[in-house]
């Protein structure tokens, strides 16, 4: 097995397709047939109000949630994933066992989890807090350590799903400049948030939904400056969108 910790070739990360996919609940329909090719080694950020549907989108391009109809397809093997939530989702243990954890779920040899682990609470920094329960970690220090968990997954695609909402601005700094790490490193960025300038700083492409239904899908120049729709444009200047 490769080291967890080294970096991907930018050009493995394959192409996802979401073809024509819809989801439904108790006969409501939640997202209309959409589909969506990404592809590169971009960072993609889905915007929108409330109740959009932009998680759900990336939950069923994760395979989180079954489409109800349509396919979620990616061109070749199927790549290493990890997501992000907005809520931290850890063990009842410290944080270096939260990691050592991951890597025995990916049957890394256990001579080998304890030197990784550190490393990456080194990366994030969070060498400091080794010992400390991870659910007595600040909601910052809680994010970085998920982000330095899905590092040890060496993800081909990270999915983040409003990973800085309850944040403050040096936390989301930090979150911030773990993805670009990431993306550095050859991962592919698909991200949700509601924070205009967030998407600014760092989105290539923008996915704009609305209503259960995705709008707009372009370069961040374009989006930024033209939208389209005029639900899109009313966001992007900043109006109250629902
Ligand atoms: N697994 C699910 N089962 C049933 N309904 C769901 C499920 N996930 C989301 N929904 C519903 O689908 C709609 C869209 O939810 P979603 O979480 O995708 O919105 P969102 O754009 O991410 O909003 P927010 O910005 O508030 O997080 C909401 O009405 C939500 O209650």
């Amino acid at each position: 097995m490769a080291s967890p910790i080294m970096p991907i070739a930018t050009s493995s990360v394959p192409t996802l397709c979401i073809d024509q996919v819809s989801f439904e609940h108790r006969g409501n329909r939640l997202l209309a047939p959409t589909t969506l090719s990404l592809s590169g080694c971009q960072r993609t950020l889905i915007m929108g109000p409330n109740g959009a549907g932009k998680s759900l989108l990336m939950r069923l391009a994760h395979g989180l949630l079954r489409p109800s109809s349509g396919q979620v397809v990616w061109e070749g093997q199927t790549p290493v994933q990890a997501m992000v939530f907005q809520r931290p989702v850890l063990l009842r243990r410290s944080a270096l066992d939260n990691l050592t954890y991951a890597l025995a779920v990916r049957q890394v040899p256990r001579h080998q989890r304890k030197a990784l682990a550190l490393q990456a609470l080194e990366k994030f920094g969070l060498a400091a807090l080794a010992k400390r329960p991870a659910r007595v970690l600040s909601g910052g220090e809680q994010q970085r350590l998920t982000l330095a968990r899905a590092w040890l997954l060496n993800p081909q695609v990270l999915f983040l799903d409003e990973p800085t909402s309850a944040l403050d601005p040096a936390a989301i700094k930090a979150v911030e400049d773990a993805v670009l790490e990431f993306h550095r490193s050859g991962t592919r960025i698909v991200m949700t948030t509601h924070d205009l300038h967030q998407a600014r700083r760092l989105a290539d492409n923008v996915v704009f939904m609305h209503n259960g239904a995705l709008l707009e899908h372009s370069p961040a120049e374009a989006f930024f400056s033209s939208p389209t729709s005029s639900e899109a444009a009313a966001f992007v200047r900043g109006e109250l969108v629902w």
